[in-house]
């Protein structure tokens, strides 16, 4: 019989590892003495010890190629949320997970670690301290959520014991840090449109906003904790600050931070949330004839006005998970990274 000839395990693969998140996990990856190829659509950066492989994750033959003595893949691309294309969603996280993993049959991978999100459980409702066994959403608010539910699935799916092919899914939320081209742009440009006057609710509501460099931590330490005897196998895990915070002073302290007035009046979340679903209905109805691309999704007003927050409890008990940077320091760090974006500059 054949003897499979193990890759080495300090050889790993990012999908998605131009993008915010996979840019931070490689360059930590590097740190810790990985040799590191970059499969992406885009190449935004070089970096030494640092392979490129530039593609599409559809393209199977195209993913072989970056995989070659690879012992562990980080999937972590996906289309923006804020694309809000269906038939993109469909192609990349569902049909193009389904590669991924076919390559990582075909290439000899021993274990692929999924970048899922908090939001697979995320209704539209509050979410208060809730553990990994909440069911999915029934009725996923976008798209997006819709996807990354059937790519977890079809991962942890995936996992083999008797093909020595191990599967993990991280879940964040509300990664924020250095070089995020989302969060902190998107509240500015809002707050220079003069948008960010009002708050969405009573502005009480608890929220996890997750630094980036404990997204890595997380990610990294389920891959070398992930083994045939460890309960990681088959597993979703949360992974946050463990600070819970209420939404709106989060945003008031990025926005203070950078030279902009803190949110001041109330709006009914009941309102603002029927506005912003008649809006999407209309953007929709006229996407034949005009592209629209409203400010106030349905999905963004709950997500400013519920509560969405998640116990980390079961990956601190499985992989010895704490956050290595705490929520002041991440904000002040976070707030330091964005001169150009401060007011008058
Ligand atoms: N940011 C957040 O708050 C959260 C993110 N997540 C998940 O974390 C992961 C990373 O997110 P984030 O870093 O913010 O996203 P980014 O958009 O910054 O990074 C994703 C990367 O994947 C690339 N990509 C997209 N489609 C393809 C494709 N078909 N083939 C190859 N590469 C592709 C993107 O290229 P391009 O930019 O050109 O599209 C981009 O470089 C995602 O899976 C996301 O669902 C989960 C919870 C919260
Ligand atoms: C916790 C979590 C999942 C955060 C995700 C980050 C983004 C979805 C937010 C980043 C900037 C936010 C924002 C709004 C909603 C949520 C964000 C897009 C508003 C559109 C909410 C309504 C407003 O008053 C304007 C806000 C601009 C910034």
């Amino acid at each position: 019989m054949a003897t499979r000839i193990r890759p080495s395990n300090k050889r790993c693969a990012v999908i998605g590892g131009s993008g915010f998140l996979g840019r931070h996990l490689v360059e930590r990856l590097v740190d810790r003495g990985y040799a590191v190829a970059v499969f992406d659509i885009r190449q935004s950066y070089e970096l030494p010890g640092v392979t490129f492989y530039q593609g599409d994750l559809c393209d199977k033959h195209a993913l072989l190629v970056a995989l070659k003595d690879v012992s562990i893949v980080f999937h972590c691309a996906s289309p923006a949320p804020a694309s809000d294309d269906r038939a993109l969603f469909q192609r990349v996280n569902i049909d193009g997970t389904r590669t991924v993993i076919q390559a990582c049959h075909e290439a000899g991978v021993q274990k692929l670690v999924l970048t899922s999100s908090a939001s697979v459980v995320f209704e539209g409702t509050d979410i208060k301290n809730a553990k990994e066994d909440l069911p999915y959403a029934k009725r996923p608010i976008d798209y997006y959520t819709e996807t990354k539910i059937q790519q977890e699935k079809m991962v942890l799916e995936a996992c083999s014991k008797e093909n020595d092919f191990l599967t993990v899914a991280i879940r964040p939320h509300g990664i924020f840090g250095p070089r995020d081209p989302q969060l902190v742009p998107i509240l500015v440009d809002a707050a220079r449109r003069g948008k960010m006057k009002f708050i969405i609710g009573d502005g009480c509501n608890l929220v996890d906003f997750t630094y980036v460099e404990n997204v890595v931590h997380g990610h990294i330490l389920a891959a070398e904790r992930l083994k045939t005897d460890s309960p990681l196998c088959a597993q979703a895990y949360h992974i946050t600050n463990d600070e819970p915070v209420r939404f709106w002073d989060f945003m008031s302290q990025i926005l203070v931070g950078l030279g902009y007035s803190a949110p001041r009046y109330h709006l009914p979340y009941m309102l603002v949330y029927g506005i912003a679903l008649l809006l999407w209905l209309m953007a929709f109805i006229m996407r034949p004839l005009v592209q629209i691309k409203p400010t106030f999704t349905p999905m963004r007003v709950a997500l400013a006005g519920t509560h969405h927050y998640y116990s980390c409890a079961r990956a601190k008990q499985d992989m010895g998970y704490q956050p290595v940077v705490p929520l002041k320091e991440a904000i002040a760090r976070t707030v330091e990274s964005y001169p150009h974006l401060r007011k008058g500059a």
